[in-house]
């Protein structure tokens, strides 16, 4: 059924809570990228012009349950503040008393950003308690977290239960339109190109993305994975031992549909990890390569990028979501740069998604020949398997009963 939008809600003089994926890339305090509030604002600026008190809630990055500064969502209220031309309060908790004060002593038209909701061990718990401070004396919810709709947690699901209304922002309704539209009959070859860091949590899809893509090129730390599976030796890589087996399922499973699954054929090595370091490309696992003793793969290798590239030329669609290396250091950089560049020549719709893959294509210049960029990498990888996202299905059902106007 049809989710209520932010359309339909009345917000005018009352307190809405509205949730965000302000989870962007840091480097020494300072936003790298500041995509993901920037497509916030359509929402954020409604809700203001229509006389709502907003109050805004978020999570950054992954900190231990507690509050940690290096987490800390003030610098997105500095770039919040200077992007909507108006002041934005920061609130340096997301619920308590300091949190309740502030939002008590809010006009119409006011808005505030707590702190990261994630300081908090009810967050990823989906606490109905803390999901109902969070909620406070607001009884609307907006959740425009896209990128984090994929998760059940308090401030995406479980405020859904205590909220009169929860309805979806423009940003959400935008997403959805276009992968729906898009993944669910892909135009032929469909690659699906993954990457990045968070291989546990993304490993698990790709057997169930096997039903619909029909090559999978695989780069970035998930590639050690199933290299190490494979048997080869990585050195001091990033490697997850606990998901060898799985990797081996997967490898497995992938040849007995006749899916091409493409790892990297060699990887680029640095035996340091800091910028500016040197690095190498070893010879080609097919042919006896192995990562040194010590040494690092880093990114994908020169004969990868080759391979890929080709693939990539002849695909009609490409979803991507993950680095195919360190990207944010230059010397690491060169397997996700050409990769972008391929993907940007090529004539196949291409989708980009994920918070670092979206700030990949931005840094190597290649996002407006790209489709479209998704804020979402797991959020989108899960819709393309066909899934409810529980941030979507759990808002209201939009009826001629439940709207406002
Ligand atoms: N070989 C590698 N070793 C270690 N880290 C890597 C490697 N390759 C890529 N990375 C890191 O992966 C990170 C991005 O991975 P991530 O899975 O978060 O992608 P994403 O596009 O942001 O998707 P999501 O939105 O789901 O987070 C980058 O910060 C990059 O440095
Ligand atoms: O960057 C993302 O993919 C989202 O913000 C979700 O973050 P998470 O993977 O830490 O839940
Ligand atoms: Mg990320």
């Amino acid at each position: 059924m049809a989710k209520l939008t932010v359309r339909d809600l009345d917000v005018k003089g009352k307190e809405v809570l509205m949730r965000v994926d302000f989870n962007v890339p840091l480097k020494d305090g300072e936003i790298t990228n500041d995509a993901r509030i920037v497509a916030a604002l359509p929402t954020i600026k409604f809700l203001l012009d229509g006389g709502a008190r907003l109050v805004l809630c978020s999570h950054l990055g992954r900190p231990k349950n507690e509050p940690d500064p290096a987490f800390s969502l003030k610098p997105v209220a500095v770039r919040l503040s200077e992007l909507l031309g108006k002041e934005v309060k920061f609130v340096p908790a997301a619920i308590g008393p300091e949190a309740e004060a502030a939002r008590a002593s809010m006009k119409d038209g006011d808005v505030v950003l707590l702190e990261n909701v994630r300081f908090y061990p009810g967050e990823k718990r989906n606490d109905p308690e803390f999901a109902k401070a969070l909620l406070g004396n607001a009884t609307l919810f907006v959740n425009d977290a896209f990128g984090t709709a994929h998760r059940a947690h308090a401030s995406t699901e479980g405020v859904t239960h205590f909220a009169e209304k929860s309805a979806m922002g423009f940003l959400i309704e935008r997403e959805l339109e276009y992968l729906e539209g898009k993944l669910e009959n892909p135009e032929k070859p469909f690659v699906v190109i993954m990457g990045g860091a968070k291989v546990s949590d993304k490993i698990e899809v790709l057997s169930k993305l096997m039903e619909k893509a029909d090559t999978f090129l695989i780069g970035g730390a998930m590639a050690n994975t199933f290299l190490a599976a494979e048997g080869y030796d990585l050195g001091a890589s990033k490697i997850e031992g606990d998901k060898l087996d799985l990797a081996r399922e997967i490898l497995a499973n992938a040849k007995a549909k006749g899916v091409k699954f493409v790892l990297p054929a060699d990887v680029r090595v640095t035996m340091k990890f800091e910028d500016g370091a040197e690095t190498f490309c070893t010879a080609p696992f097919a042919e006896g390569g192995k990562v040194p003793e010590g040494g690092m793969a880093i990114d994908i290798g020169d004969k990868a990028i080759e391979e890929f590239s080709a693939i990539i030329k002849d695909a009609k669609t490409v979803l991507w979501n993950g680095p195919m290396g360190v990207f944010e250091m230059d010397c690491f950089a060169k397997g996700t740069k050409e990769i972008a560049e391929a993907l940007a020549d090529s004539s196949a719709i291409s989708i980009v998604g994920g918070g670092d893959s979206v700030t990949a294509a931005k840094k190597f210049k290649v996002q407006d020949k790209l489709s479209f960029c998704s804020t979402g990498g797991g959020a989108s990888l899960e819709l393309l398997e066909g899934k409810v996202l529980p941030g979507v299905g759990a808002l209201s059902d939009k009826c001629c009963c439940c709207k406002q106007k």
